[in-house]
């Protein structure tokens, strides 16, 4: 199936390029004035651009202001090896690709270490390469040295009449190549990697997706792209300066047209790149060219706050509306005659067009909420389920210890939150881990899943050092957990939530076979029924659940849950308890972190218990909740006060 969708749609790739190259090749026997070819070669450079930036601040999420620095070092390699050393053009272009993926590597090597650096720190990060890049080449005579450098006029095949068509082929070339990277990526599963993290990025590492690896990936592929798009822009303007290429300009526009189009979807820059190329055109061509700044800025002020998705989600829900208009608009125009040209009609036909797209219109209808079947419905554990083997089998020998934390400790400046914990979780135990608010449990969850690392210690799961391993890691040695706050995401339907985790986990599947596995995992916790719903159409309970379905579908060994019955009502609460259960008998060893006694009592095999950071209490429910020591440091302040 997915292979079916990549061959059709690299097909049609090659079509697409094999159409529009022979407008090149045979221009002047179709009578097609260059002005035209001149104007789709800029719409093409474009193209490359913004979908050069859509792979990694579309996709991921993490939103560059750099973009100026990969066309630079594309355009002064071009330019430095061609016009300083005689190199000859073909051979700088790879070479321009490569040096700017190297600085994509470095700006990425630097900037994804740290968990810190993001959102806005990263934005800030990216738009200072440029910046120093500048700097660099203004004092460098080797490079720029402030005079700029003359950029060799290359030589061009025979059979095309003119450079500018020699220029729109290789434009064409460099568009279609990234657009169909973009293409590939999307439908592959580092697309779907891209896409957890920028939905939520600790959560998709948890379920075991390498997310560094990816966010490096993703960037090479951006420096790739607008390293060969720069050298190709070198030879278009024949004269590179620091501030042609290192400027604001070139983000600002690759920004907006990503946004506009889209910034999912590899169509979205696409068509956010054709339509400011077009608005541009006209304004230029009408002698308004100094507002083309300002109409970039007002349609990106304007985009941000009616149609923050961009056009392409639109587009695919009014697609007939949007030709009609885009139709209409250019023949009636065309018909009166009484203004413009052939471009102008057809540009007020594409604004038209974009206009139906935007819109406002009824939100599209939420998922049928199918009754969900009638066991799912039966909150109360039934026979039934207890015998229900699900999607996960047996993990570990019953007994086989799984979890060995030796003296383990957690320091947060000067607040000690773990202080020498040693435990031992066997395989087969549903453990509650209970205690006061601020006793640590939270922070032995971190701990286990690798959010966080012990200042001292060590922990073991199934025999593994996990100390220091990164959380996708540790979520292939067999830990997963949910948050005490859900954390789906949310650009993914229920399902390829659950699919998400079964393509990253322990035992990775394709997407296609990883969502027909992902039904059975929403079925041990009675989701199934919404399985088509996004999350921001269920309600808290159905959040926590489809944590839980997430959690088991990395086939884990240990899974925590951190206080997953929170907020819940008492109604709830039954049936998430009844999920708990139906999890533990497919051979799940579970630690649940939780505030209501009575719900620990029901569940646990065995309870430990937390106080001021320290091992209170370990054994069973009956005999921790009855110990004096328990009662004093946890029930005697939180229990009576919860009635619990
Ligand atoms: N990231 C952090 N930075 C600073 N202090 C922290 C951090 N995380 C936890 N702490 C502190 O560590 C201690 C233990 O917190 P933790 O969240 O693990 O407790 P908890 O038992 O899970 O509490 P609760 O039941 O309220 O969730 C608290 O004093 C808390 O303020």
């Amino acid at each position: 199936m997915k292979g079916q969708v990549m061959a059709r749609g690299l097909g049609g790739f090659v079509l697409v390029f094999a159409v529009l190259a022979a407008l090149a090749l045979w221009r002047e026997d179709l009578g097609l004035p260059i002005f035209y070819l001149v104007l789709a070669s800029t719409a093409l450079f474009w193209i490359a651009q913004a979908t050069s930036w859509n792979v990694l601040s579309g996709y991921s999420g993490y939103f560059s202001f750099g973009q100026g620095a990969f066309v630079g070092v594309g355009a002064y390699t071009t330019a430095v090896l061609g016009g300083r050393h005689g190199v000859d053009f073909y051979l700088t272009v790879p070479v321009a690709a490569v040096f700017s993926a190297l600085l994509a590597l470095l700006v990425g090597g630097l900037a994804f270490r740290l968990r810190s650096f993001r959102g806005e720190i990263f934005a800030l990060l990216t738009l200072a390469v440029p910046f120093i890049l500048a700097a660099l080449a203004r004092v460098n005579s080797e490079i720029d040295g402030g005079q700029g450098v003359v950029v060799p006029v290359a030589e061009y095949p025979e059979w095309l009449a003119q450079f500018q068509d020699f220029l729109y082929l290789l434009n064409l070339i460099v568009a279609v190549a990234a657009v169909a990277a973009a293409f590939a990526i999307q439908h592959t599963r580092f697309g779907w990697a891209l896409a957890s993290i920028r939905d939520a990025e600790d959560v998709a590492e948890g379920l075991g997706v390498a997310t560094f690896r990816y966010k490096m990936q993703a960037i090479a592929v951006t420096g790739l792209i607008g390293g060969a798009a720069g050298s190709l822009f070198a030879l278009q303007i024949g004269f590179v300066t620091v501030e042609s290429v290192f400027g604001l300009t070139i983000p600002l526009f690759v920004i907006v047209m990503s946004v506009l189009g889209g910034r999912t979807h590899w169509v979205g820059p696409v068509l956010g790149a054709v339509v400011i190329v077009l608005i541009q055109d006209r304004l230029s061509a009408s002698g308004f060219e100094g507002w083309n700044l300002i109409v970039l800025g007002a349609i990106l002020a304007v985009l941000v706050v009616v149609a923050p998705d961009g056009l392409q989600a639109r587009l695919w829900r009014r697609p007939w509306q949007a030709a009609l208009a885009l139709v209409v608009v250019t023949g009636v125009l065309a018909v009166v005659d009484s203004w413009g040209g052939p471009l102008d009609w057809f540009v007020s036909g594409v604004l038209a067009a974009v206009a139906v797209v935007l819109w406002p219109g009824r939100a599209p209808t939420p998922v049928e909420r199918r009754p969900p079947t009638a066991a799912a419905a039966d909150p109360v554990e039934t026979e039934a389920d207890a015998v229900v083997p699900g999607p996960v089998p047996a993990q570990a020998e019953p007994g086989e210890v799984l979890v060995e934390c030796r003296e383990v400790a957690k320091s947060f400046g000067g607040v000690r939150a773990l202080d020498g914990v040693s435990l031992r979780i066997r395989a087969g135990e549903l453990v509650g881990l209970v205690g006061p608010n601020g006793s640590g449990k939270t922070t032995l969850v971190n701990l286990l899943s690798g959010a966080l690392r012990p200042t001292s210690g060590s922990i073991e799961v199934a025999g593994r050092d996990i100390v220091g391993l990164a959380p996708h890691r540790i979520a292939h040695v067999g830990v997963s957990r949910t948050h005490q706050i859900p954390k789906p995401f949310e650009s993914m339907t229920v399902r390829d939530n659950v699919a998400m985790a079964i393509m990253f986990g322990r035992s990775p599947r394709p997407l296609g076979p990883a969502r027909e596995e992902a039904e059975a995992c929403l079925d041990v916790v009675h989701l199934r029924h919404l399985a088509d719903a996004r999350p921001a159409e269920i309600n808290l309970h159905e959040r926590q659940l489809l944590e839980m379905a997430r959690a088991i579908a990395t086939k884990p060994k240990v899974l925590l849950l951190d206080e997953a019955l929170a907020g819940l009502n008492p109604a709830e609460i039954d049936a998430a308890v009844a999920v708990v259960r139906r999890i533990h008998a497919t051979g799940i060893t579970i630690v649940i972190v939780e505030h209501l006694l009575r719900v620990v009592n029901q569940l646990a095999t065995r309870v430990v218990v937390l106080n001021q950071g320290a091992l209170l209490a370990d054994g069973d429910p009956r005999t921790v909740m009855n110990d004096p020591d328990v009662i004093r440091a946890y029930l005697g302040r939180h229990a009576h006060a919860r009635g619990t």
